[in-house]
């Protein structure tokens, strides 16, 4: 089974918890997710998140910390890998072109949603980590 290599960004900013619901359509279109996406050949996990969260939002991002227990799942279309790390925006978000919905969560509210399957061991970890709820 092919392994798809994922990177995404736990934002954090004034205590809520960056989120994107991923449009209809693509891979798992409707689940809640840390955006990113996958990694290219020749980069770093740092360098391909920089490269979503400009693709994806225009805006520049500092990547931080990696967090140390993002998840694996298998899907039928492949293993997806995530891997996780902190991040902070630096300019404004001016488009949103994967996404229909992004939010500014607290801990409960992200729990309330339905995150893609890669992603729900995260969120437990983050309250721990001071995300308040
Ligand atoms: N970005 C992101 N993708 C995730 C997460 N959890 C999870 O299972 N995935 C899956 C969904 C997709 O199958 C894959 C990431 O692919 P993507 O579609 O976001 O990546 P990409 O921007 O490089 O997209 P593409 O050009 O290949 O369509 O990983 C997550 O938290 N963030």
């Amino acid at each position: 089974m092919a392994i798809i290599k994922v990177v995404g960004a736990i934002i954090i900013m004034d205590g809520k918890l960056f989120a994107g619901k991923r449009a209809a359509g693509r891979h798992l279109g409707g689940y809640w997710e840390f955006p990113g996406g996958k990694i290219e050949p020749g980069e770093t996990p740092q360098s391909a998140l920089r490269r979503e969260l400009e693709e994806e939002f225009g805006a520049d991002a500092t990547i931080l910390g990696r967090f140390e227990q993002a998840g694996d799942q298998e899907y039928e279309f492949g293993e997806v890998v995530l891997d996780c790390f902190y991040a902070q925006f630096e300019t404004p978000i001016t488009k949103t072109v994967a996404h229909d919905e992004l939010r500014w969560l607290t801990a409960n509210q992200a729990r309330a949603l339905t995150w893609a399957p890669t992603d729900r061991p995260v969120l437990p970890q983050l309250s721990k980590d001071g995300l308040p709820q």
